[in-house]
């Protein structure tokens, strides 16, 4: 996770979590290989393979979650800050990264219909939106949304009309980098913003499940940007804008 731009802290944030041993692999009779200690933030790895008496090995992180944990409380610890950062105006990004079957997907999408099952993506559209309307009648807040895959080395707009259509990146030196003729939506509410990401999901190239050759190469990036117009002591409107990325690697 990455925090760019945040106040106070790293810029960018590693936190594992381990997911618990599937029904299959306990029938299998598959242990757990690695312990997980959430307050020291270590993992320790055991090599059940290794020779008699080798020491395990442990790492830190900035915070790790074991088999058990819940999916608000990661939320809490690792994508609140972030979000909270972006309605401030900065930038942060927020990916997950792992071999097939480590729970990617739980971790940022979860099941959707359990709200204890919701995941960093489904909680962070709900965040913004409380947060919005929980702010003061002085600040005005424009939420908007764009959707891009990057497949091939070539980069397609997830919710434009034509998918055949090809984006080129430019540079610019007031903005940076950005990718041109981009389309953003305007999003009034949390579940319209998860409408339109799973709109744009049915135009990826291959579905995120699919995991093959194909699949490999399909990167994703759901950008939400919350512009913020307040009227300062000055009696001037102030305007701030932050960026939420969602990242899907390939
Ligand atoms: N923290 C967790 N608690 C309970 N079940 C989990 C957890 N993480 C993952 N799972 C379960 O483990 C299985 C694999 O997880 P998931 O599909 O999220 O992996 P993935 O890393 O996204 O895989 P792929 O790269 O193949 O898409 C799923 O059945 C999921 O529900």
């Amino acid at each position: 996770m990455s925090d760019i731009g945040g106040p106070g802290g790293d810029n960018v944030k590693v936190i594992v979590r381990c997911r618990p041993l599937s029904d299959m692999e306990i029938q299998q009779g598959h242990q757990m290989a690695v312990e997980v200690d959430e307050v020291n933030m270590r993992v320790t790895a055991n090599n059940p393979a290794g020779e008699v008496g080798e020491p395990p090995k442990s790492y830190t992180f900035d915070a790790t979650f074991g088999p058990n944990s819940k999916q608000v409380d990661l939320y809490n610890r690792s994508a609140r800050p972030i979000v909270e950062n972006v309605l401030e105006g900065y930038n942060g990004t927020i990916f997950a990264y792992g071999q097939t079957g480590t729970g990617k997907t739980y971790t940022m999408a979860g099941d959707r219909s359990v709200p204890e099952k919701r995941g960093i993506i489904p909680n962070s559209f709900a965040h913004i939106f409380d947060q919005i309307s929980k702010s003061g009648d002085d600040k005005t807040f424009l939420v908007r949304v764009s959707y891009l895959e990057i497949y091939n080395e070539e980069i397609r707009d997830l919710l434009a009309k034509d998918q055949s259509h090809h984006l080129e990146i430019k540079e610019r030196p007031d903005v940076g980098v950005y990718v041109k003729d981009l389309s953003s939506v305007t999003v009034g509410g949390a579940d319209e913003m998860d409408k339109i990401m799973t709109l744009g999901n049915k135009n990826r190239s291959v579905g995120a499940t699919n995991m093959n050759a194909e699949s490999s190469r399909s990167h994703a990036i759901f950008t939400v940007t919350v512009e913020c117009s307040q009227l300062g002591i000055d009696r001037q409107q102030h305007l701030r804008q932050g960026k939420l990325h969602l990242v899907d690697l390939a």
